[in-house]
């Protein structure tokens, strides 16, 4: 199992080139499965979630090549991959494929929207929260959907096709949003979402879906309005740039000093993390084609934040403002309200030497003068990347254990910082 060591105490200063959305491409990526046509995104990241979720799409039968070779000969950046789904060979999305990541369980929404038909294993829980699917269930249901759950399967079908209809969503969710978009594309008539997430990510499918023919009005609001078609067909995509990396190198900034530009990316994916960082005390200036970020002269101040769905504070930032906030000048509150189990940095940050009291959804940070390196163990995606910006600022070495969950989300990490200054190393085995 790789580990990743990092040797705390330099600034970074450089450039620092921000990959595409994670979160993007995974939905973008299910989509292929609503046309027989060839989807081609262009700036997909390498990152662990994204092979994973070829498999699943391969065992569907969706045939894909990158650049003109096979998925899997090319560890290239940025890439550009052909999705073609003409031939579905099996609406089953097994246990064992998808209970490694969440959105796999997203493949429902266009299965049964083309196929009228899906039998795909429920996600499970995972390590932030219990993350159930009822959104999703009801949601097709209103669109006519007949769905059990059987032996750990939600079996779905939808015999003559879905049907529009007007579904408002309990609570905010992004993978709903995101499925019942996709499945009413292809549904008889107009459905309309209300409640819906207002996500970056939300847009950008929508503006893939509908480059392929799709009728959608509204994405970005609350309230989306979708007129099916009978069919869709191919497109060109670019993957929108990846606001939680974005944010993940500007905190880091904040919390090293230094003077970094981020590039492909832009302060608008994340409006309330950049002013939230601002009151904190980095300075995010817009350049051409990125994000010029440097702390601006003090030292870090400590800010209260609660996280929200979009244009909130995003919670798959939170872990990382935590770090950032041990090392403030004073106490903040961080209040996580999206997932009910995602302070699991919290005691491996305190091995760090950090300083945080828990009560309930509420963390206490109370910021420290220094910290020091130690061994960690990474529990979850954001929460790992949350150890590596504090051992950035850490005296000594700070060895990450568990890196497989950093993999799914964060690419080159090593090699980003690295550029800037940054000793980190990953110890491979
Ligand atoms: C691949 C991807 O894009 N993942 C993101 C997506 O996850 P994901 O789409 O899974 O998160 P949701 O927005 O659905 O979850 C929001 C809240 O709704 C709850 N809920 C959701 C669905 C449902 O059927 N019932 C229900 O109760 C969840 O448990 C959670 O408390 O949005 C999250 C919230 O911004 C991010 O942290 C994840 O990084
Ligand atoms: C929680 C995340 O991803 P997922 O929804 O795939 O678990 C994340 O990207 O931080």
């Amino acid at each position: 199992m790789d580990r990743i060591r990092i040797r705390g105490g330099n600034e970074l200063n450089g450039i620092i080139p921000i990959s595409g959305a994670k979160n993007a491409t995974l939905p973008l990526m299910i989509a292929s499965l609503l046309t027989d046509d060839t989807l081609t995104l262009e700036n997909v990241p390498h990152l662990a979630d994204v092979e994973n979720l070829t498999r699943i799409l391969g065992n569907h039968g969706v045939d894909f090549s990158v650049a003109g070779k096979r998925l899997g000969q090319d560890a290239g950046r940025g890439r550009t991959i052909h999705f073609n789904a003409r031939n579905i060979v099996d609406t089953t999305a097994p246990y064992e494929l998808v209970s490694k990541m969440r959105a796999s369980f997203w493949v429902i929404g266009p299965l049964l929207a083309r196929m009228h038909q899906a039998r795909v294993s429920l996600p499970g829980g995972c390590a932030i929260g219990t993350r159930p699917v009822d959104i999703f269930i009801d949601g097709l249901r209103a669109l006519g959907a007949d769905i059990e759950i059987e032996a750990g399967y939600a079996v779905a079908s939808a015999r003559g096709g879905l049907v529009g209809n007007r579904f408002r969503m309990p609570k905010v969710s992004v993978g709903a949003t995101h499925v019942l978009m996709m499945a009413a594309t292809l549904a008889k008539g107009e459905t309309i979402l209300e409640n819906a997430a207002r996500e970056p990510e939300v847009v950008d499918l929508a503006t893939c879906l509908k480059a392929m023919g799709a009728k959608i009005e509204g994405a970005g609001t609350s309230t989306i309005r979708i007129d099916g078609v009978p069919a869709l067909s191919g497109a060109r995509h670019r993957v929108l740039p990846d606001r939680i990396e974005t944010g993940t190198y500007a905190m880091a900034v904040a919390m090293t000093g230094g003077d970094v530009t981020l590039t492909g990316t832009s302060a608008d994916l994340l409006p309330t993390a950049a002013e939230t960082l601002g009151r904190a005390g980095a300075v995010l200036t817009p350049v051409e084609g990125g994000i010029r970020v440097y702390r601006n002269g003090g030292g870090i101040a400590p800010v209260d934040v609660s996280t929200d769905p979009f244009p909130g504070f995003p919670t798959d930032l939170q872990a990382q403002f935590m770090a950032l906030m041990t090392m403030a000048n004073g106490t903040a509150s961080i209040t996580e309200t999206i997932f009910e189990n995602r302070f699991m940095h919290v005691q491996e940050l305190a091995r760090l030497g950090a300083k945080i009291s828990l009560s309930g959804q509420v963390a206490h940070v109370e910021g420290v003068q220094k910290l020091k390196g130690a061994p960690v163990m990474a529990t979850d995606l954001r929460a790992s990347v949350s150890l590596v910006i504090a051992g950035l600022a850490a005296e000594g070495d700070t060895l990450v254990n568990r890196v497989y969950h950093l993999d799914r989300g964060f690419e080159r990490l090593e090699e980003k910082l690295g550029n800037c200054g940054a000793e980190v190393e990953r110890i491979s085995g």
